[in-house]
């Protein structure tokens, strides 16, 4: 990826949101780098949705501060529409319309230029246009929708769960556009629990789990910065100790345990393979999968040392 990224085209600054009793967002900070694909990355009812509302203005946090753009999402949230590209999770169309009526009704808000990038656009997506949007599929109207959030080709483009009930084809085209756009120095967040999709497109990853912002890394670095290690104990009731890093979850079957641990120290895994109680230790990489079950899953164990500390963001460059 060539674009700029010393730019921070989003800022969410101790962001708090609740409904009611229940807190949706809790002092989420993070910050997106220009010129990247940023995947927020959570389980279901994480707080994604609440979050990309409030950054598109929809809704207004209960406290702290975000920007879009430079432009504040309370008091901007008009010219920060305008500015931007947006896929809701279930993005309103208007029914009886065709898909070329609903390019030429949306032009109003963005102006010259916008009605011929649209119907290029519905074109290299291959949308039939003579037909009403209530008759067209959900992959289809998916890309009606991706089409008029692009057409004005916005340097931030919004998406929430993108790629939700498409079929394989069309998420492909879906997610190697959005690696096209960044690569042109545009930049594109979007909300996914589809975990294996994020991995293949991300260049920075934040995981968010019960409101809370737990990391927020380049997916490079985050990879780098975890492994896993499972050591085979000498015998089933041996003591042993944890290995030498932030320990995020242990999981024992019979004589073997798996960790999954960040930052692992590798001057003193040495002192820590040479233990007596192991007969056998060995570390690999995780997928993302692995580290996000290891940050999100309440069911895991959780060793001793562990601290459930949300992250904080490393400096973009
Ligand atoms: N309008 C609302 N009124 C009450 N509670 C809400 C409202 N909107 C969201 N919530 C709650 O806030 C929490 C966060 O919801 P949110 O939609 O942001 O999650 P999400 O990460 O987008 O989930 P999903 O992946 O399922 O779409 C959930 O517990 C949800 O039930």
């Amino acid at each position: 990826m060539n674009a700029d990224t010393s730019m921070t085209v989003i800022k969410l600054d101790q962001i708090s949101k609740r409904y009611g009793s229940k807190e949706a967002l809790s002092h989420a900070t993070l910050e997106v780098p220009a010129g990247t694909v940023f995947a927020v990355l959570g389980e279901n009812g994480a707080g994604k949705t609440t979050m990309i509302r409030i950054l598109t203005g929809y809704l207004k946090p209960d406290s702290g501060t975000a920007t879009v753009l430079g432009m504040n999402c309370e008091q901007q949230s008009l010219e920060i529409r305008r500015r931007i590209g947006y896929v809701s999770d279930s993005p309103a169309l208007y029914e009886w319309m065709k898909p070329e009526e609903i390019g030429w009704f949306t032009s109003a808000f963005y102006g010259p230029g916008f009605p011929e990038a649209y119907l290029s656009l519905l074109a290299e997506f291959d949308v039939p246009t003579g037909i009403k949007i209530k008759s067209l599929s959900k992959g289809q109207r998916a890309k009606v929708a991706l089409a008029l959030a692009t057409a004005h080709d916005p340097e931030l483009l919004i998406l929430d769960e993108p790629t939700s009930g498409l079929d394989p084809m069309v998420r492909r085209h879906f997610l190697e556009s959005m690696v096209k756009r960044a690569a042109s120095g545009r930049t594109v967040l979007l909300s996914s629990h589809q975990i294996s999709e994020v991995e293949r497109v991300a260049d920075w990853v934040a995981i968010v789990h019960a409101g809370k912002v737990k990391i927020v890394q380049r997916l490079e670095d985050l990879k780098s910065s975890t492994c896993i290690v499972t050591a085979t104990l000498d015998h089933s009731d041996a003591a042993y100790p944890l290995p030498p890093g932030n320990v995020l979850t242990e999981a024992s079957n019979a004589r073997q345990i798996r960790w999954v641990v960040m930052n692992l120290d590798d001057q003193a895994m040495d002192g820590f393979r040479n233990q007596p109680c192991f007969a056998h230790v060995v570390v690999t990489s995780p997928t993302l999968e692995d580290i996000f079950v290891a940050v999100c899953d309440h069911r895991a164990t959780r060793p001793r040392s562990y601290h459930d500390e949300s992250r904080t963001q490393e400096v973009a460059s």
